[in-house]
Formats: structure tokens, sequence, C-alpha cells
């Protein structure tokens, strides 16, 4: 038979679901899930949602539950020593197999869909049974008794169970247009303690999954958490412990919320399926109550505590302990009564735990294997709660101690104490009404109606504790606050042989006493502290952006305020740290109770360590990011500049290689003519001689540079008169040279046929060893021939027009003196 499709109601949730269950809309979910999950409570704002539960009217839910809800909402459940049992039956737009009867709270399967037709059909009764999609009713009916009475020192205990797709995780967790149970029951936790005032609390959460029969920590880090799977211990009497297990310490709505978005996010990312686990896991949300009347005395006089400089708080949550600490409370801790306590009055400290459980629902087998194993666990799971249940319910009926196979699932072991009666429970049983889901929903009534007969004797626990952690911060208050008097009184004596560095360490000291406190005393909340209607007005707010408006003076206030607490964070940890290292060692024939208490004091240490490190981190980590953010921004335009600057620099250092470069080349070019230019005058000389190669003198001519040959030059020009601008006896420039002219044009010619030596080539080896050398003018050498060698320009002097042309330019011949001739 096909499953009828839901109603479609808008705003609820589109979590996929197993294959070929129906969804809200009724469209056959995918079997993957997206990335987001519907079931984030972190969205909701209860505060948006929620109607307080005396405000609730019979007009504000619908007619068929209103009666079902009043006469349950005069009936407070919470305080009877029985379950209460409800029935939720999903909406649906197609045929419904049950038909429920809320004024006589009962419920009995369609005649139509009966199996025989012979036998009447069984009728069910509860508490209530309840129809339609508002949760707020549902809240109210089902849960805001237990969750008071939770409030008030008892144990309780909220779960939901029936088929998968039936509504269960609809009705813990909810959407956003529909809170479910958990948003709603932390909303009126803060609101209850505003209305106590003479009562402070101290709240801690804790969020776990039990997947395939492994217990997962969901607000420890993933890896860490797959790495160390929560362990169940034993503890004093019927108590567990659970270990290692993360509590957070929570002061607002906000930080609740904070703590479900996380555990939800850390399910999500620990799979690669979240779908298919988060329906085949059971989910635990717990928070431990801690609670004790304010006194009178100057213990509680926290209001007064002054705010830092800065006007702001510190962070809300997190803080160093003194000393080891034993177990969570409520779970299998020493009772012993605290002397400290006592001696002060013995004030007894109420510790509870509220736990709200989504389980798994069951399912037939699949053909898929990894969900038939995880089937087959939830299945097993399921099955020994009911025989715990059937267990219980039979020695409660026949007064028998039968044994009760608590140990048989990770599940009925963690609910052991609650089961056993030391808790208030409520269960809430969800019903597919489907016709082809009967015999799925009739197991699940079968199964409320057997659950509705264990006995309970739930027990407020209250005693005189100094292991309560609210004892222990109080404890620690009382003690930083005698330090600060102490240190105040002897201030003015003090002061005046303190240097002034002494004085301004000696403030700062006190500065940090005082922050301490204050950070201490903002984790127990009292009805002046929290405030149910904001979402988290008892939080401190943290602090915030860097208004670079400020005064350098008030940055400077600011700077100095962060850099105490950072110190002041650092030294908590270093003392945590130190505390933690101090442990003794186990001895390895400890007896395992012995062992157990170390190991959760050890895991106590390392959850404040933790607390006090995300508080930090929170805290002050942010802050300073957004300081660093806002300088780099500021900075960022002169630095912009610079670069700019830098850049044009290294444009210009570029331009000035190349030209560099380029002038490197021309001087190349230079010398290469100048080497031209001593050869041709060499060789010049030698058609002159007419000596043999060898004989060859070595010359050194003059360098055509300023102070070279072209001074020379010039110089000589000037002795003879010539004008500089007469051409015909100019010699020419550098680039336009006479060698390169004569060489190559008429001028060669004539210089070969005047002479015809000039055809000969000169061995290259005799060119590169030739130089000329200046001569100082007084020539004792004749003009013409010394040591029979003949010296002179004719050729040139011939090239450039005039008979003497080549002496007037290069000097006379007595200038030139082949080397290493004596004179
Ligand atoms: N009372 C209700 N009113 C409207 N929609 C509902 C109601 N109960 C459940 N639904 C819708 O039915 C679908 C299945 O519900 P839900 O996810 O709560 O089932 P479940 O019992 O938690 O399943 P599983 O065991 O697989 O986790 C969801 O889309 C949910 O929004």
């Amino acid at each position: 038979m096909n499953k009828p499709a839901l109603a479609p109601v808008p705003g609820t949730p589109t979590r996929p679901r197993t294959p070929g269950t129906p969804n809200r809309n009724g469209a056959v979910s995918p079997s993957l899930m997206p990335a987001a999950s519907e079931m984030d409570v972190s969205n909701i704002d209860p505060e948006e949602v929620l109607v307080d539960y005396q405000t609730v009217e019979a007009g504000d839910i619908s007619g068929e539950l209103d009666e079902a809800w009043l006469r349950a909402a005069t009936h407070d459940h919470g305080k009877e020593d029985k379950v209460m049992v409800s029935i939720r039956i999903r909406p649906t737009e197609g045929p419904s197999a049950w038909v429920p009867h809320s004024s006589t709270n009962s419920l009995k399967l369609d005649p139509a869909y009966a199996k025989t037709s012979s036998t009447p059909a069984q009728t069910f009764n509860f508490d209530a049974v309840l129809t339609g999609t508002p949760n707020k009713p549902i809240y109210s009916t089902v849960a805001r008794s237990h969750v008071h009475a939770a409030m008030e020192g008892f144990n309780a205990v909220i779960f939901a169970y029936g088929q998968t797709a039936s509504g269960k995780t609809f009705t813990l967790s909810g959407d956003d247009t529909e809170p479910g149970i958990i948003p709603r029951a932390m909303r009126d936790v803060f609101a209850f303690i505003r209305r106590t005032p003479e009562r402070e609390y101290l709240l801690r959460c804790s969020y776990l999954e039990i997947y395939n029969e492994t217990i997962h920590d969901l607000l420890a880090p993933p890896t860490s958490a797959a790495k160390n799977p929560v362990q169940i211990q034993g503890g004093v009497g019927n108590e567990i412990i659970l270990a290692p297990l993360r509590e957070e310490v929570v002061t607002s709505l906000k930080g609740v919320k904070e703590v479900l978005r996380r555990g939800e996010g850390n399910r999500r990312t620990a799979c690669t399926d979240w779908n298919e686990r988060s329906s085949r896991s059971h989910s635990v949300f717990r928070m431990v109550i801690e609670s004790r009347e304010r006194g009178s005395g100057a213990e509680d006089d926290d209001d007064d505590v002054p705010l830092p400089s800065n006007g702001r708080h510190t962070p809300g949550h997190g803080r160093n302990t003194p000393g080891p600490r034993s177990q969570t409370p409520g779970l299998g801790r020493s009772q012993t009564p605290g002397p400290v306590l006592q001696a002060r009055g013995g004030r007894s400290v109420q510790t509870s735990v509220l736990s709200l459980i989504d389980l798994a629902g069951s399912e037939k087998a699949t053909s898929d294997k990894d969900r038939t194993r995880e089937g087959k666990y939830i299945n097993t799971s399921l099955l020994t709660l009911g025989t715990v249940i059937g267990t219980l319910a039979d020695n409660a009926a026949k007064h028998k101690k039968d044994h009760v196979p608590y140990r048989n699932s990770k599940l009925t072991r963690m609910l052991q104490p609650s089961l056993s009666g030391n808790a208030r429970i409520s269960v809430i049983c969800t019903v597919n009404p489907d016709p082809g889901a009967v015999s799925e929903s009739m197991s699940t009534l079968l199964f409320a109606k057997r659950i509705k007969s264990v006995q309970l004797h739930a027990q407020k626990k209250e005693v005189v504790d100094t292991d309560a952690l609210i004892e222990r911060y109080r404890k620690e208050i009382e003690e930083l606050k005698e330090r600060l008097a102490q240190r105040e009184a002897e201030a003015p004596v003090r002061n005046r042989r303190l240097s002034a560095r002494e004085q301004v360490d000696e403030s700062k000291a006190m500065k940090d006493l005082n922050t301490r406190i204050q950070q201490l005393t903002k984790l127990i909340l009292t009805s002046q502290t929290v405030d149910e209607s904001k979402g988290d007005e008892s939080r401190p707010g943290s602090p915030v952006k860097i208004d670079f408006d400020m005064s350098p003076y008030q940055l400077q206030q600011e700077l100095l305020s962060a850099r105490l607490q950072i110190e002041s964070q650092s030294t908590q940890i270093l003392s945590l740290e130190a505390a933690l290292d101090a442990r003794p060692p186990l001895s390895a024939d400890a007896p395992e109770s012995e062992k157990d208490r170390l190991i959760q004091e050890q895991a106590k240490t390392i959850k404040e360590l933790e607390i006090v490190v995300r508080g930090y981190e929170d805290n002050l980590g942010e802050p300073l990011r957004q300081v660093r953010e806002d300088v780099e921004k500021e900075w960022q335009v002169k630095l912009d500049e610079e670069i700019k600057k830098r850049e044009e620099k290294e444009r210009w250092a570029d331009e000035l290689v190349k030209r560099l470069e380029k002038e490197k080349k021309m001087r190349m070019t230079l010398e290469e003519e100048r080497r031209a230019l001593a050869a041709f005058v060499t060789k010049f000389d030698s058609l002159g001689l007419g000596g043999s190669p060898a004989a060859t003198p070595k010359l050194r001519p003059p360098m055509l540079t300023a102070g070279g040959a072209a001074a020379a030059y010039a110089e000589r020009r000037a002795g003879l008169g010539l004008a500089s601008n007469d051409s015909t006896n100019t010699l020419p420039s550098v680039i336009e040279s006479p060698i390169r002219i004569d060489m190559t044009g008429n001028g060669m010619s004539k210089l070969k046929s005047h002479h015809p030596l000039m055809l000969e080539e000169m061995p290259e080896e005799e060119w590169a060893d030739v130089s000329f050398e200046m001569h100082d003018g007084a020539s004792e050498v004749p003009p013409e021939k010394r040591d029979g060698k003949m010296f002179g320009v004719g050729p040139l002097g011939a090239a450039a027009g005039k008979k003497d042309g080549g002496r007037a330019v290069f000097g006379d011949k007595e200038n030139l003196v082949p080397v290493g001739v004596k004179a």
C-alpha cells in the first residue's frame, strides 16, 4: 500500500528521510543528506515563538487539542512517581489508521484496518493523546512540568520513541516556525531562574549520540571524539559516569543555542552521510543544573563587584577552579558533606540532570549493507530498552526484583539511573497514522503501555557538597575577595615604600583579582543576572571592534585592559596546567574505582582548561583579530604609497643601468677606433722607415680621450695657431675617423699608390704590439732619421691635403720615439 502524502505545513523542516519514507510535502526523500541540516535548532529564537506557560490560553491551540491540553496542563505529571506517557499522531492528508479521542486521552485502531473484524479494536489510554503540528501545546503538556522538576532538583528525562519518520525529531528539535521541546525547555530554564530570586544556579551542557553502540561526544572536536569514544563507568549506587565527556558552562540562551549548533554541526561533519547517521543514532542533550539558596552574607553580594575600567564584562564561561575536582555532579560524585561549607552555615547544593533524548527510529531490514548494520544496532538497543521497561513494569506490578538487563545496550546502561527510578520521566511516543505502518505503530503503542507501568521514586538530591562546581566557584570568589580586601587595606602603607614601577604592578595585580572575581561571578546565575527575555543578556558582551576615532589615550587604555585580560587568562591556563601535572600517577594495582575517580578528575580539569582557553579565544582572540584588521586597513594606504614610490625608484634604476650599458658599448667602440688608429699610425710609420716588421718599434698611441690624443691634438692645433673651425686641418671626430675614411675610401688607394709597402699586410701580432707614447717636445733625435729608421707622417699629411699635415696632427717626429730605444 502506498504511503499517503503528509499535509504540507509552511515552514516545517524538509529534512531528508530514509528512502521510501514520506517527508512533509509528500515527496520521497533522497537517501543522501544535503550539507545543511534542518535539525539545527540554533536558528530558532525561542523568544519569538515561546509563550510563557502562564499565558497559554485555550484559544492558542487547535480545537481538538484544547481539551486534552487543558486537562494535561492542570495535571502536573512532573510531580508524579510514574512515567508520563503521551502519544503524538503525526498529521496526514491521506487516510489515518487511528482514531484519537482527545477528550479521554485514548486512541484505537480504525476497524477498517484491523486484521480481524471479529475482535473489537483495543483502546489505548495514555496521559495525553495529541495531534496537529503546533509544538507549543506539546511542550506545555509533556515537557514543561519535567523541566521544572529538573530545576527543582529532580533528575528528569524526556524522550521521544517511535518508528522512523513518525515525528520524533520534529517533536524534540522542531524547526524555525515550530521550535521543539529542546529550545522551549532551554527558554523555560532561564525563565525559571528569573522567577526564582531566592536561588542561584550553575548550568552545564553536554551533547552526545549513540551510534552503532559507540557513544560520541558531539561537543568534542570530531577527530578526538572519534578517537576517544565516551565510556560509561559505574558510580556510586546506580549512578554512572560518562568519560571523557565535555560539559560546557552556559550562562544564557545564546550560549545553549551555540552548544546545540556545535553539537549538530559535529554530528553532521563526523560522517559522510549525515542523514542516515542522524536517523540511526540516539542523541542525548544533557543539562546539569546546580543550585543553592542565596544567602544574605557578604559572599553573595556579587552585584557590587566593580566592573573593569573599560566597563566591559569578562567572558561568561570557563573558569579555573583551584585544585582537583571530582566527577560530574549528578553522575556519581561522592556525597560526603564538605566541612568547609558546613562551617560557613552548611547551605546545601541541589544537583540534577535534565536529559532530552531523540531516539533513533526502528526500521525494517534494508538491502544496504551499512544500513542493515546500523538498523541491527538500533533495533537491538530499542529491543533492550523494551525488555528493560518490560522487566521494570513486571517487577513493579508483581513486587519482584528480577534482574534488569541494563548492560545489554549502551542506551539502557546510560538510562539506568533514570529508569531504575531516580528520575521524572516523560515519554512521547510518535505514531505514523499511515495504514501501511499499523504494525510498527502497534508495537510503539505496546511499548508506551508497558513503560506506563514503570514505577518511579525520584528523589531530590540536595546535599552539602563542596565538590559541586557552584560551591567551588563560590569558594574561590570568596577567597579572591578576601585577598583583594586585604590588599586594599594594606595599600596606603605599602604604596609609600613601593617604587612607581612596583605601584603599577600592584595595581595591575589588584585589577586582575577583580577581573577574576567578575568572571566567576558571571558564571553563577541569579534572577538578577539572568534575563530570559533577551537571547543573551545574561552573558556579557565581549569587547568589540576598536573605534579608531578614539583618542590615543583611550586606545591605550583599551590596549592595556586587553593585555591585562590576556595575562590573567594565561595565568589561569598555567595554573590549570600545573594542577594537571601535579596529579598523582596511577599505580598499576590501584583499585578500579580509584582509577575511575582519577580519570574523572583529570577529565574534569581538562574540560575546565578547555573552557578557559575557549573563553580566551572567544573574548580576546576575535577582538584582537579585529583590531589587527583595522590597523592593517589604516596602514594599507600608506603601504600602497610606499610601494608606488619604490617601484618608481626601481624603474629609474633600470633606466640608469640601460644608459650605462649604452655608454659602455660606446667606450668599447672608441677603444676599437683607438686601436685601429694606432695600427694605422704604426703601419704608416713603418712605411716611412721601410724597416723589417721585426724591428717595428712599440708605440703607444695617445688615447682619444679628453686627456689623450684628442687633447693632444687640440693642444697642438692651438700651438700652431690654427683656428678651431679650420675644417681643412681638423682631425675628424672619433666616429668619423680619418682612418676609416682613408682606409675604406679613395684615401686608401691614394695611400697605397704613395708607398708600395702599404700593399703589404702587417702580421696581426705586430699590430697588437704597437703602442704610442707621448714624448717630451725638445728632441735630441734628428727629425728625419734616427738609428737608420725614419719617423714621419707624410702619407697622412698627403691624405689631409697638406705636406706636413700629418706632423701637424700627430706632432713632430721627435715626439714619436720607438719604445726601448734610448734617446
Ligand atoms: N506533527 C507534525 N506536523 C507536521 N510535520 C511533521 C510532524 N511530525 C513530523 N513531521 C514531518 O515528518 C517528517 C519526519 O519527521 P521526523 O524527522 O521528526 O521523524 P523522526 O521520527 O525523527 O525520524 P527518524 O527516526 O528517521 O529520525 C519531517 O519532515 C517532519 O517535519
